[in-house]
Formats: C-alpha cells, structure tokens, sequence
C-alpha cells in the first residue's frame, strides 16, 4: 500500500470537492483530491445539466403544442423522435461533463487519486486498498445519492433513478415517477411533454418543496390539470411477470386504481455519502441524519481539523451551494488552525418546471416557525392571471407571495410559482442579501410591459399591510429577525 502524508485531503471529486481542492492550494500545494469512480460531477453527469437538457426538448414540444392559442396552427401530428431528443440530451451532457474534466486536468496528476475512501482513523484516510494518507486536515465533500425504498429493489432494472434516465437511448412508453419533490416534479413533467406516459405518486400532498398553502394550493391546481398526479396515495408495487414493466396498485380517497408502467423513477429524496465512510472510527457529533453537524460559516465539525462542504453536509443540497461551501471548507482546511468565516448568501431555490416554482429567503414554514407567536410578519401577494406581460404572452398561471417584517419593513423572504420563476427569484434574493426593505425596493425602477411589474404590485400589496417602527409604539420591538 503507498502511504502519503498529506497537509490537507478532500474526499469526493464533485462540485464541492473541486472548489475545496482549488481553495486549500492557495495555502499549501500539499493538497490531495480523492475521488470514488467517476470525476464530471453529479451536476454535469446526472444532476442540473441533462435534466435541464430534457426540459428544454419537452418546452420545444409545449410550445408547438400552445400555439393554437395566437392562431398558429402547427400542420400535422407533433411527432416526437425518442431517440433524437435523448441523443441531444447525451451529447450537450457530454459536452458540459467534457468541460469540467478539462478542470480536473489541469489539477496535478499525482494530486489526484481514483478510488473510494474511508476513515481508518480521524487522520488517516484508506482509499480502496491501494493507498493511505495521513492528513493534518480533511474535507468531506461525498455527495448524496437517492434514497430508494428498500422493496423497490425487487424491481430489478424497471427500478430506475435520475442517473438512468440521461442515459436512455430513446424515450419510453410509460413511467411511474414516485416522489413530487424537484427531481420528480421536473423529469415528470417533461417525461409527460414529450409524450411519455407519466404517472406521479407523492406523498402528504408535497409538491415541488413548497411550504406556502397558499402557493401549494395553486400550484396543485395547475399541475394537476396537466398531469396525473397521485400525491396522497398508498402504493404497492411489484414486478410484471414478464420482467418487463411495473405494476402499481393504489388507494387514493377511497379508491382503488392501477397503472403499468415500463419503469419506476425513485424520486424519493437524497441521501447524505456519509454513511460508509467510517465516522464510527472516531468522534464527531452527528445530526439525526447521521451528518457531521458543521458551523454554516465555516463548514467545520465538532473534530476541528475536519470539514464538510456540498450535499454531504446535509445543509442546501444545490450546486452554487456546493461550490460555495467547498471554498470555505478548503479556505479553512488550507488555511488551520486560522479559520475565518465565509460568504453564506441568501437562500435561493429554483424548481424548473413549468409553471416554475421558486423560493427565497426564508421559507413560508421558518417565517411560521419563527414569527407566529408575536405575528410581527406581513405577506403580500399577486397572481399572474391578469397579470399584464403574462397574459400577452399566454403564460398567465401562478401565484407570488412576499413576506415582509412589520417594524423593520424588511423583506424576509418569498415562494412563488409563476411564469419566469428564475428570474423573479434573482431579483428578490439579491434585495434579500441586500436586506432590503418593501419600501426601498418599490423604489427600484420598473419597465412596462414586464412580468417584474407583478412582483411590484406584490411589494404594493404588502407595503399597504406593514406597520413601521412609527406606528407600532414598542410592539414588535422583540421581533426574532433573521
Ligand atoms: C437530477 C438532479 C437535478 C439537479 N438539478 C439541480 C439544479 O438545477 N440546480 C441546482 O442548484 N442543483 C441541482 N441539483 C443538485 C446538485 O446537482 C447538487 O447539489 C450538487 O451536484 C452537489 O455537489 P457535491 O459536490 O456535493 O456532490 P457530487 O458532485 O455528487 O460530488 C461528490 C463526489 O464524491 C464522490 N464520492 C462519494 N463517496 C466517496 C468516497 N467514499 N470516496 C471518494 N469519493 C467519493 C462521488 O463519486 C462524487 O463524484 C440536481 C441534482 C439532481 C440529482
Ligand atoms: N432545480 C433544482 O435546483 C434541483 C433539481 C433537482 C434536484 N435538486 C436537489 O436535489 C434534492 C433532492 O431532490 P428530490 O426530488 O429527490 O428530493 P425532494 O426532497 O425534493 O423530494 C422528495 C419527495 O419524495 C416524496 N416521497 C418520499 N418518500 C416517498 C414515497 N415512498 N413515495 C412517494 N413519495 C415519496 C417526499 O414527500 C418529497 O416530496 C432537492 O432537495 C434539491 O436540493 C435541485
């Protein structure tokens, strides 16, 4: 076995892993990269880029199919070609996978290490059974991967999850996608637009990661009236006879139903790459999930020389977060015992499905949590039904909702789902971190005719509702604020 002493050692070549290797360099070369099988990450293999690939062909088919509606009237059956779209989707991802491996390559090749690591102990770091590295610091940045309910592995290969399905040759005929959650919310419905047929099974009635009612209610409105979406059901599933499908039997409001599917999507949620790596072998404090709980501004654990960065650290399992997270955790490893804080930015999520869902800022559940027992919180609301640049444009469905603290007048977050989500979301999570009040973004500049000037009668709506210092003599002094 070769032995290696290392200053720093960052476990998992993903998004994050890749930003802590290039963070801790800036304080030592002494620097190792550890990656399981496969560099290319999770976002571009399997994860943002095919799955934003796919959503683009099912828009290009939702858009022949919509035009009816301005007196355009595409001739003939819209024919969807299986295999040209997933060639498409293939050869973008192998492009964009293609990029981030001449990253990895520009990485010094005797810094780089392929095999799967484990803690022997809190210093030394086994990677396969080829070599060992004594480390003064270490990163975990391992990533997640779907968790998938255990009596779904007698499904053999009609079992399938996101990675799978950027790899089809063609399109199938049908699926059971089981989960409402992004991932199931976004392949689903583009699966459905490209005229796959696609069965969703959720579970609470949870939708897309929504925690408003209000916005939850609108967006089942409008999801269910496009797609089959069982979100409160009881399931079982089982194999064909062929081994060629899935059956699913459900129970929904007192009815019985059954689907056949040729495969079913696990869409259940991910789990944390912490569990095989050997934290037994030491001490560290753990959270319910079995993640080594770290300082959100310094991505350390309760073992001062170990950090932690990306979806392993069970915080924001997006990419900016990722890349976020693994500067800070390799600024610090590189840089221990001096450790400073870095740059957490304002919380911002974008679901890419159409309508898109998106939330900034705190969710409607933590302003709950946080403000309900002193009710020191205003929200104000649009739909886009009448609103004007939406409607010109035939994409008039959704619903925004802003919360604002009384008091302070400041914005303390929003959940929408709506036309042009994405950028709306920018916008309000950038006069988020700029802790911006309702007041002085009604000051920023507003072009017509534009779907922001909907966000802008939100802002009015909740300006006329929020009571200032001035008025509030004392109340709300105590408010707990972010
Ligand atoms: C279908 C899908 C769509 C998504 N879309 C979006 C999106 O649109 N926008 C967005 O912000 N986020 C999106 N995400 C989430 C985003 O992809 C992740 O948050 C991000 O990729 C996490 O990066 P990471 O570095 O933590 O993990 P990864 O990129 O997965 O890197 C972890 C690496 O660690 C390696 N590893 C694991 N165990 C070990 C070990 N023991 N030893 C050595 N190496 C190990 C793995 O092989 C892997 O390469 C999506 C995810 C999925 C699955
Ligand atoms: N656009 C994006 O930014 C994007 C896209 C995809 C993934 N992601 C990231 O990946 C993470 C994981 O995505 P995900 O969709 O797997 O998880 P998720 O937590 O968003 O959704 C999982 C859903 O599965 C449901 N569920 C759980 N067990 C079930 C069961 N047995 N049957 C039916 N439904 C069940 C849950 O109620 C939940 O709604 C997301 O939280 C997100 O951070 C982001």
């Amino acid at each position: 076995m070769k032995s290696i002493n290392a200053d720093v050692v960052i476990l998992g070549g993903g998004t994050a892993g890749m930003s802590a290797f290039r963070a801790a360099r800036k304080a030592t070369e002494n620097v190792y990269l550890v990656e399981d099988h496969m560099f290319g990450t999770t976002c571009a293999r399997v994860g943002c880029m095919p799955s934003k690939l796919l959503i683009a062909a099912a828009d290009a088919a939702h858009h022949v199919r919509e035009a009816d509606q301005f007196g355009i009237h595409p001739d003939g059956a819209l024919r969807i070609e299986g295999h040209e779209v997933m060639k498409r989707v293939r050869e973008e991802r192998d492009r964009f996978v293609g990029f981030v491996l001449e990253d990895v390559e520009a990485f010094p090749a005797d810094r780089r290490i392929l095999g799967r690591a484990r803690f022997r102990n809190e210093h030394v770091i086994v990677v396969d059974e080829h070599t060992e590295i004594t480390a003064q610091r270490i990163v975990i940045a391992t990533g997640s991967r779907p968790f998938v309910v255990p009596a779904w592995q007698s499904l053999g290969d009609r079992l399938i999850i996101n990675d799978n399905v950027f790899d089809w040759e063609t399109l199938p005929a049908s699926v059971a996608v089981f989960g409402a959650g992004v991932i199931g919310l976004e392949i689903g419905q583009a699966l459905h637009r490209l005229g796959v047929e696609v069965h969703i099974f959720g579970k609470d009635n949870a939708l897309g990661g929504i925690t408003d009612p209000v916005i939850l209610e609108k967006a089942l409105e409008i999801f269910n009236s496009e797609m089959k979406l069982h979100l409160d059901a009881d399931t079982s599933v089982s194999l064909l006879e062929s081994g060629k499908g899935v059956k699913v039997d459900y129970t929904e409001d007192g009815k019985s139903g059954s689907v056949t599917v040729d495969y079913l999507l696990a869409a259940t949620g991910r789990k944390p790459n912490v569990d095989n790596l050997g934290l037994d072998t030491f001490d560290i404090e753990l959270d319910e999930r079995g993640v080594p709980k770290a300082d959100r501004y310094t991505m350390q654990t309760s073992a001062e020389h170990i950090f932690i960065a990306g979806d392993a650290s069970n915080q924001l399992p997006l990419l900016h977060e990722a890349s976020d997270q693994g500067m800070i955790a390799g600024t610090n490893a590189g840089h221990f015992p001096a450790i400073s804080e870095g740059l957490r930015r304002s919380q911002l999520s974008v679901v890419f499905s159409d309508p898109q869902i998106a939330s900034i800022g705190m969710r409607f559940k933590e302003i709950s949590n946080t403000y309900d027992n002193c009710g020191c919180y205003a929200v104000g609301e649009v739909s886009f039904r009448n609103q004007g640049r939406s409607r010109v444009m035939g994409i008039n469905k959704g619903h925004l909702r802003i919360y604002a603290e009384h008091g302070s007048g400041r914005l303390l977050g929003a959940e929408m789902v709506g036309p042009a989500a994405e950028h709306l979301a920018h916008l309000l999570a950038w006069a988020h971190q700029q802790k911006m009040t309702i007041a002085q973004m009604l000051d920023m500049p507003f072009y017509h005719p534009v779907i922001e000037e909907g966000v802008r009668t939100a802002l009015r709506d909740l300006s006329a509702q929020l009571r200032l210092a001035e008025d509030l003599a004392g109340e709300c002094a105590e408010c707990p604020g972010q």
